[in-house]
């Protein structure tokens, strides 16, 4: 479980939340929901131990492993790695033959769980939309992390492919009870796939039911 306690953060005299009290539970897949600048990038840094906090707590095992997958950002067509080489990239390099079989049987086992195998040879720069974040999907597969961090993960893919990434996400989350944060501003996908948000507004952060989100919580523009 993740839980906030009184959590609050400034940079320098901007104040970005306080009075922050709320729990995530194994196994939950929650939207993490607001306009921008309201915070939702600095919630996650912490809870990555990237970024301090200013006051109250955030209780995390420590134990616990997280996976991140970035926004879609366009990869140059020349990159020189394919699907199977970049999942691979995370990897620590090992000399001994043992562990180079067991790290081969894990990476076969991301791109199976991933729906990637048959791709595993396309070189990235010459993959889909949708693909390339599988791909980043996958990599943040390789630590077995009990937490996923989707950072905008499906924002510029066609409807279509953001519905593909997203099922896959939630047949992870169901098979591995992980626990899936998803940064969005994209209210049909937070109503389809989460049960609960995070509402960042006026300098705090509320847990609320899917079924009380609407539309203009999801806006662009700052406040
Ligand atoms: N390292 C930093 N130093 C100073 N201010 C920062 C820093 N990082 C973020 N901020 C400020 O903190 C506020 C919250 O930013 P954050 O990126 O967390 O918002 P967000 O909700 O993720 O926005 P978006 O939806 O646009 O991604 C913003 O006013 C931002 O300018």
């Amino acid at each position: 479980m993740i839980e906030a306690r009184n959590l609050e953060k400034r940079f320098g005299k901007q104040l970005v939340f306080k009075d922050v009290n709320f729990k995530i539970n194994d196994g939950e897949f929650i939207s993490l929901v607001g306009h921008n600048g309201s915070g939702k990038t600095t919630l996650v840094k912490i809870l990555m131990g990237l970024e301090k906090k200013s006051g109250g707590d955030i209780l995390i095992d420590k134990k616990q492993t997280i996976g991140y997958v970035p926004q879609f950002r366009n990869i140059d067509l020349d990159y020189p790695l394919d699907i199977e080489q970049f999942v691979r990239l995370n990897l620590k390099w090992k000399l001994s033959p043992e562990k180079r079989r067991k790290d081969n049987e894990l990476v076969n086992e991301i791109l199976e769980k991933t729906h990637l195998t048959e791709l595993k040879h396309r070189p990235l720069g010459l993959a889909s939309g949708g693909e390339k974040q599988k791909a980043y999907l996958a990599q943040s597969l390789l630590n077995d992390p009990k937490i996923l961090i989707l950072d905008e993960s499906t924002a510029s893919l066609d409807v279509e492919v953001k519905m593909q990434l997203m099922d896959l996400v939630q047949e992870l989350n169901k098979r591995f009870k992980l626990t899936v944060i998803f940064i969005t501003h994209d209210y049909e996908l937070s109503k389809k796939y989460t049960k609960r948000a995070l509402f960042f507004e006026n300098k705090t952060i509320k847990p609320i039911s899917i079924n009380d989100v609407s539309e203009d919580m999801f806006e662009l523009g700052g406040r």
